[in-house]
């Protein structure tokens, strides 16, 4: 049976009819950006409220499909010049809470247990709130979220350090500062050409000394030796998107030497597959990376990078893969298994969600089709 999806109707005509065993699927998500998934009808709300009249449309259902076909440019750049608009309405304590709370709501309902999301709080200093005021707003907009989702999903904070601008280091201690309320880790982002992420050593070195945890995009614009870099000069432990990193393996599936490293020291690779199609990372679904790199065993995770600009959803990323794939639910436990043990979580709890979440829910699905 195929459910239609509960996005706008417009919107829907490019997005795959979602079977009900893919919706009812326990997910976990660790790459999802706060600023790229807000609900198109609350960024008009919160564009009247804070005056913001930058908006391309106030219909909310064109507005949805503005931002995924604006998205749609073949660069990473272009895709990022997308997030101005969402940016633009959330500087206030109040709109941060809101997008926060309705970011758990809406991955609750797409079945999502876990989730890791990102944002960058430099980027909402315009209203004048500070850094930690900002972290704590979403922290208590998660809380919400979660408290209005029944406790069906756990949500933890990754703050995201910008590539082009110099507050990394500041960033990364704001990361420290918070871990014990709600901040998992942290992560840059932003585009990639021209922006190493040697660029940011001294916030990997602060976060290294206090033994916090960090993921980096990579891979995504700027081929496997930007992998390199993020993986061997600055340590991350896991990789935003990373499927570059196909560059180090040979036609006949030799794995070079980086590739071989990631692989064998269980690097999360935080997949995106939609996101990839828009900034020209990846030509289409059926070949896309993944399925390669997940027969060659790397730790893959499967993931929405920005539900709002790439049209998505965690369901949507799943079906789009079962079509090309012909992947089943074993394949999406695999993914979800990979996700929550690559999670910033301790490990007792990790161990926790799998086992009293995600093998059940599994093994009742499997049991219903
Ligand atoms: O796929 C991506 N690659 C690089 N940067 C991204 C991607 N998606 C979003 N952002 C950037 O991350 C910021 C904080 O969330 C966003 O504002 C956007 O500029
Ligand atoms: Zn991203």
């Amino acid at each position: 049976m195929h459910l239609s999806d509960n996005l706008p109707a417009s919107a829907a005509a490019a997005a795959p009819a979602v079977a009900e065993w893919v919706r009812r699927a326990p997910k976990a998500v660790l790459h999802d950006h706060l600023d790229g998934g807000l609900r198109p009808e609350t960024i008009i709300e919160l564009a009247r409220e804070c005056g913001y009249t930058g908006l391309p449309t106030e219909d909310p259902a064109a507005l949805g499909v503005w931002f995924r076909d604006a998205a749609d440019s073949g660069s990473l750049e272009r895709y990022l010049e997308t997030f101005a608009h969402t940016c633009a309405v959330m500087q206030s304590r109040e709109a941060l809470f809101r997008v926060a709370a309705e970011c758990a709501e809406d991955l609750a309902a797409d079945g999502v247990v876990y989730a890791e999301v990102r944002y960058a709080p430099e980027q909402h200093l315009a209203g004048g709130l500070t850094l930690d005021e900002v972290v704590t707003a979403v922290n208590e907009g998660f809380r919400e979220g979660e408290r209005r989702a029944g406790g069906r999903i756990v949500v933890g904070a990754l703050l995201t350090g910008m590539r082009h601008t110099d507050r990394s280091l500041e960033i990364a201690e704001l990361t420290v500062a918070h871990r014990a309320s709600g901040v998992a880790g942290f992560d840059i982002a932003g585009g990639e050409i021209g922006n190493p992420p040697a660029r940011h050593l001294p916030a990997f070195q602060h976060l290294k000394r206090h033994n916090c945890h960090f993921t980096i995009h990579a891979g995504e614009a700027v081929g496997a030796e930007s992998v390199h870099e993020a993986v061997q000069v600055c340590g991350a432990e896991r990789i935003g998107h990373g499927v570059r990193i196909t560059d180090d393996i040979a036609e006949d599936g030799t794995l070079g030497h980086l590739a071989a490293y990631v692989r064998d020291n269980r690097i999360a690779l935080e997949v995106c597959p939609t996101s990839n199609l828009q900034t020209g990372a990846a030509k289409d679904y059926a070949s896309h990376p993944i399925d390669l790199l997940r027969r060659a065993g790397f730790r893959v995770t499967l993931n929405t990078d920005n539900r709002l600009v790439s049209g998505t959803t965690m369901s949507r990323e799943f079906q789009h893969m079962a079509d090309a794939f012909g992947y089943g639910p074993e394949v999406f436990e695999e993914f979800t298994v990979a996700a929550v043990e690559a999670a910033f979580l301790p490990l007792p709890e990790r161990r926790r969600i799998i086992d009293e979440v995600i093998r059940p829910g599994y093994a009742a699905l499997t049991a219903s089709r």
